[in-house]
Parts: C-alpha cells; sequence; structure tokens
C-alpha cells in the first residue's frame, strides 16, 4: 500500500494566513497608536516583513516575497522614506512598473537600478502629492491595487483609483479593503472605481485566520486518499481569503466538508464531476486543483491562469514538466484555456523538482496516495507554510 493512501481521523493545526499578516503589518506601521496583532504567519514572507518594518535598514531585501515588495514599495513611498528594494533574482524577474508608474503619478521619486519595469529599485519618498486620481491596470496583480489601497488614507487629498480592463484576484482587493476597515477606515469600490478619503486608521486588537492557501493541499490528500478524514483547525467557512473557493472545488472532486466553531472536518463523498473552473480570482490554487484532477482522473478545464506565469516560477510551465511525470498533461488547448487530461498510468516512483516555487512542494504531496514520491527542496514550503512537512507527520503516525 503506498503511504498516506488510508489514513484514521486526525486533525490539521494550519498555519495563519500571510496575506492577512502582510496586509495587517502594514497598517499597523501606518496606525498612530498601538494596535494587537494576534496569529500572525509564520510565513517566511511575514517573518520579512517583520524584520524589516522593525530593524528599518536602508536596503528592504523581501526575499522571494511578492506581497512583501509591492506593499513596502508603497509603504516607503508614503512615510517619505529612502530606500532600496531588492530580492532573489526570481523577484527581479516579476513586474513591477504598474506600480512604480502609479505612484510617480501620486507623486513619488523611485528610480530602477537595472531593468526598467523591475527591481532592484530605489524610492525617495514622496514629498508633495500630485494628483488624487489615478488610473491603473488590473489585469497583471492585484498586489500593486492593494498596495496602494492601504497608503491612501495617509495622502493628503485619498485617492480615487480607476481600475483599467479585467480586474484579477478581485478577492485578495476586497481583503485589503476588509482589513482596512478592521482599523477603521472606510473604502468604496463602485464599478471601477474605488475612493478613499483621508483618513486615520484607529489602532484596534486584530486577529489573523488560519490558511486557505495552506489548506488546500489537505483537501487534496483527502480527494486522493482511498480513506481518510481531517478536521482543519481555525478555518471561517465566511472568510476574507477567496482561496475559501476550495471547498466548492473540492465538493466535486470528493471531499464533503463540515464546518463548526473550531475549523472544518473533511470526508471522502463520491466524485460529482469537475469539468471546467476560472482561476481569476484564486490563482493561487490552481496547482493544488490540477495535481488532485491528474490523481483522481478527472478531465477539466483550466481558465484564468495566466498570472501563474509571473508568480515564483512559471507555474504552468512547472506543472506541465512534473504532470508529465506521471503520464498527466496540461494542455493549452486554445489561447489561455488549459485541458487537464490525468494521469493513466502512475510510475512506481516519481521525482519532483520544485523551481523554488513553496505551492509547487505542496501540491505535489498528495501523490503519495499513490506511488513513491520524491520532493526536492522540501524546505521551499518555508514561504508560506514551515510547519508543512512536520504536519504531514501528523498523518504518519496516524496509519
Ligand atoms: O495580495 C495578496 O496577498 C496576494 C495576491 C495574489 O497575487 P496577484 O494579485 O499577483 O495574483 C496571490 O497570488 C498572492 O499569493 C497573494
Ligand atoms: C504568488 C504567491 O505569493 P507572492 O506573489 O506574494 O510572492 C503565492 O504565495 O503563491
Amino acid at each position: 500500500m503506498n503511504q498516506f493512501s488510508a489514513f484514521q481521523p486526525c486533525t490539521i493545526p494550519l498555519p495563519s494566513s500571510k496575506s492577512e499578516s502582510n496586509r495587517a503589518l502594514i497598517i499597523d506601521a501606518l496606525t498612530e497608536g498601538e494596535n494587537h496583532l494576534h496569529n500572525l504567519a509564520e510565513a517566511r514572507d511575514t517573518q520579512t516583513m517583520i524584520r524589516l518594518l522593525k530593524e528599518n535598514p536602508p536596503v528592504y531585501d523581501v526575499l522571494d516575497a511578492g506581497t512583501t515588495m509591492r506593499f513596502l514599495t508603497a509603504y516607503a513611498a508614503v512615510t517619505n522614506q529612502h530606500k532600496v528594494l531588492t530580492g532573489t533574482a526570481r523577484m527581479c524577474e516579476r513586474p513591477i512598473g504598474i506600480l512604480v508608474d502609479a505612484l510617480r503619478e501620486i507623486g513619488a521619486e523611485i528610480h530602477y537600478l537595472n531593468s526598467e519595469g523591475y527591481p532592484p529599485l530605489a524610492v525617495h519618498g514622496l514629498q508633495e502629492q500630485k494628483s488624487g486620481r489615478v488610473s491603473i491596470r488590473g489585469d497583471v496583480s492585484s498586489q500593486y491595487i492593494s498596495a496602494l489601497l492601504m497608503i491612501s488614507p495617509k495622502l493628503p487629498q485619498g485617492l480615487q483609483l480607476e481600475l483599467e480592463g479585467k480586474v484579477g484576484s478581485k478577492t485578495y482587493i476586497e481583503m485589503t479593503i476588509q482589513l482596512m476597515k478592521a482599523f477603521g477606515v472606510e473604502a468604496i469600490w463602485e464599478n471601477n472605481t474605488i475612493i478613499v478619503a483621508p483618513q486615520k486608521y484607529q489602532p484596534t486588537t486584530f486577529s489573523v485566520e488560519s490558511d486557505w492557501s495552506g489548506a488546500s493541499y489537505w483537501f487534496s490528500l483527502v480527494a486522493c486518499a482511498e480513506k481518510g478524514e481531517l478536521f482543519l483547525k481555525g478555518l471561517k467557512e465566511n472568510s476574507l481569503q477567496g482561496d475559501s473557493k476550495i471547498v466548492e472545488i473540492m465538493d466535486k472532486l470528493g471531499v464533503k466538508s463540515e464546518f463548526n466553531a473550531d475549523g472544518v472536518k473533511l470526508t471522502k463523498q463520491p466524485i460529482k464531476g469537475f469539468e471546467a473552473f476560472d482561476f481569476t480570482h484564486c490563482p493561487d490554487i490552481a496547482q493544488t486543483v490540477a495535481v488532485t484532477c491528474a490523481i483522481v482522473g478527472q478531465k477539466a478545464v483550466f481558465t484564468g491562469v495566466e498570472s501563474l506565469r509571473i508568480k515564483e516560477t512559471d507555474r504552468i510551465f512547472a506543472l506541465q514538466q512534473e504532470l508529465a511525470k506521471f503520464n498527466a498533461d496540461f494542455v493549452e488547448t486554445e489561447k489561455d484555456v488549459f485541458t487537464l487530461i490525468p494521469s493513466v498510468n502512475m510510475p512506481n516512483q516519481v521525482r519532483i523538482h520544485t523551481y523554488d516555487d513553496h505551492r509547487m512542494a505542496m501540491a505535489f504531496m498528495p501523490l503519495m496516495t499513490k506511488t513513491r514520491v520524491i520532493i526536492e527542496d522540501p524546505e521551499v514550503v518555508n514561504k508560506s507554510y514551515p510547519s508543512f512537512w512536520k504536519h504531514l507527520e501528523i498523518l504518519s503516525s496516524n496509519i
């Protein structure tokens, strides 16, 4: 029998959300007065944000944390600081020009230190607000919009943000607005315009929820196992996190979810069939769902995955390479439309390359229900979920 093809009921504690944590930390840094933040994430992305805000070095090296890079760029500008922002080689390939252009329009002085449109960059503060109204493309990364929103109450004229064209990862913009609201700041979002008047963040007590993106891998494990039941602690049914969509998706792929006050119980149910899904607003669970479909034998169409190409790695390419190792396919059948063709023949052993991407390591873990799996560079999970493998050990002791 393969490891994890069947396991006894057990509880997974889950980490806190790095997305909520990093927003709470920026807002905290912009609040006059003392907040009480609870449950901040153990994720490296959050620990990096904590360290940089605390130590305030002249160079913000964000490593591979996208939110930390984008949020700190806007933060350095609004707090009128001189900072260099840099990160890993991959971070310096992830675009930031849309955010820099918007900040320059508002009045910030920012220079690129290497390639136009990409980190590293030097922020020289924002002496005077030149414009209170800015247009911004919404189809590359919502993190630019979140970064601008969080600093906007501190701008003397506030900010009117016009979102141009298709807006991706909308749920993350909504999360930003909800977090701002939790700290007493109103943002009004009507059609394509978000308006934030000059306001003060109010000191408060805020507790970060468990991470739905991290939870998705455990849903996948239950879907792929022959027998198994898990309780995921700390998840809320009505979450600020768009990745809670995994409940609806996994309901079709054989996982029943039952919520109570402490979290959610996952049990197996017959597969109802999953034909197509648009991941525009929950891109981080696309890998989880692709691997699940490949393992459970569900052909499916994936759309809204364009942004996967500019994340920790080119996630489309990485998925295609690694799925092929167990005879599954992720084919671009039309422009930006991908069909997942499940595995028909499982090798006795698969070695998964992880491309410096935490989600590659975690998404392929459920393959352990079917064959022997070697995950290369397993510590890559530290970016969002350092205790991931320790949590898997809880299961090993319950087989
Ligand atoms: O704002 C956030 O916390 C995030 C937004 C998303 O990025 P994009 O807006 O670039 O899709 C997501 O992929 C990332 O993991 C976290
Ligand atoms: C894309 C991710 O993070 P970021 O963009 O913040 O690096 C992620 O965690 O999957």
